[in-house]
C-alpha cells in the first residue's frame, strides 16, 4: 500500500503570517516546507531577466515548465532560492517582484505547468505547504487546512516592519496600496483564486501574536491528525 504522507496547508493573503507560521510548524515537526509563493516570485524574476511580458501567456508558460529553480537549506536554517545558478533569495522578496508574481500567477497554463513541481514536495515524514491554493487545488486531500488572514492595515504594518531596515524608502501607504492591488488580483482571477477551502479552519490573526497563531494551528493539527 502507498505510504500515507500527511500534509498541512496554510493559505491566505500577503502578510497574514503564512510563511512564518508554516516554517515554525515544519521545524517543530521536522517536516518539509513548501513556499509556493517563492516559485511564482522566481518565475516573475525570470520573466524580467528574459524581458518577457508577464501577461504574455504563450511566452511565460514554457518558461514555467523549464524553470531552473532550486531550494537549498542554509546553515542558519533559512532557505536559499537559486535561479539559473544565482542566489535570488533577497531579490525575490521585494514588492515589485510580488506584483509581477501575481500577474504570472493569473495565467492558467502557468499554474498547470507548476502543479507537478509543487506536489513533488510531498515527501516523508510530512509537508507543510504555504500559498494561495494549497488546500483548494494543489493538495485538495490535505489532512489539515488552515486559512490565515488579518486586516489589510495590519498586514501592511507587518510588511513595513519587515522591510524598513533593508529599505528605508518603504512607505506604509504604498505597501497598503500594493497589498490591496495584489489581494484584488489574486481573489478575482479565473483559476485558483485566493479563497478558503470549504474544510479549512479560518484564523484572523489581526490581534494575535505569532506564537498564539502557531499554538492554535498546532492544537488544531493534533486534534485533526488524531481523529
Ligand atoms: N501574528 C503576527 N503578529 C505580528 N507580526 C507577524 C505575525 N505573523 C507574521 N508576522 C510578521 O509579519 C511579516 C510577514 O509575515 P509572513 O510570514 O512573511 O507573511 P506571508 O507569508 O503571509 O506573506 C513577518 O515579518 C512576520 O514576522
Ligand atoms: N500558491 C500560490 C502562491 C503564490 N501565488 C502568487 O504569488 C504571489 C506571491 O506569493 P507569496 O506567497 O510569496 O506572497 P506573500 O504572501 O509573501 O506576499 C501572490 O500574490 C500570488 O499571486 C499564487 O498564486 N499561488
Amino acid at each position: 500500500m502507498a505510504e500515507q504522507i500527511p500534509v498541512i496547508t496554510i493559505d491566505g493573503p500577503s502578510g497574514a503570517g503564512k510563511g512564518t507560521v508554516s516554517k515554525k510548524i515544519a521545524d517543530k515537526l521536522g517536516w518539509h516546507f513548501l513556499d509556493s509563493g517563492a516559485i511564482y516570485r522566481v518565475l516573475a524574476l525570470a520573466t524580467v531577466h528574459h524581458d518577457i511580458d508577464p501577461s504574455d501567456e504563450e511566452s511565460v508558460a514554457p518558461l514555467a515548465s523549464c524553470l531552473d529553480v532550486h531550494f537549498k537549506s542554509s546553515a542558519d536554517g533559512s532557505t536559499m532560492v537559486i535561479l539559473e545558478g544565482e542566489d535570488v533569495s533577497k531579490e525575490i522578496r521585494n514588492e515589485k517582484v510580488g506584483a509581477v508574481a501575481s500577474k504570472v500567477a493569473a495565467l492558467p497554463t502557468v499554474r498547470e505547468a507548476l502543479l507537478r513541481r509543487q506536489r513533488a514536495f510531498k515527501e516523508s515524514p510530512g509537508l507543510v505547504a504555504d500559498g494561495r491554493d494549497m488546500g483548494t487545488i494543489v493538495f485538495p486531500n490535505a489532512d489539515v487546512k488552515v486559512f490565515l488572514n488579518a486586516s489589510a492595515q495590519e498586514r501592511a504594518k507587518r510588511r513595513y516592519l519587515q522591510l524598513k531596515d533593508h529599505d528605508p524608502s518603504v512607505k506604509i501607504e504604498q505597501l497598503l496600496a500594493d497589498i490591496q492591488a495584489r489581494d484584488e488580483r489574486d481573489s478575482n482571477r479565473s483559476v485558483a483564486p485566493l479563497l478558503p477551502a470549504s474544510d479549512a479552519l479560518e484564523i484572523d490573526s489581526t490581534s494575535m501574536t505569532i506564537e498564539q497563531v502557531v499554538d492554535q494551528v498546532f492544537s488544531y493539527m493534533q486534534e485533526k491528525l488524531e481523529s
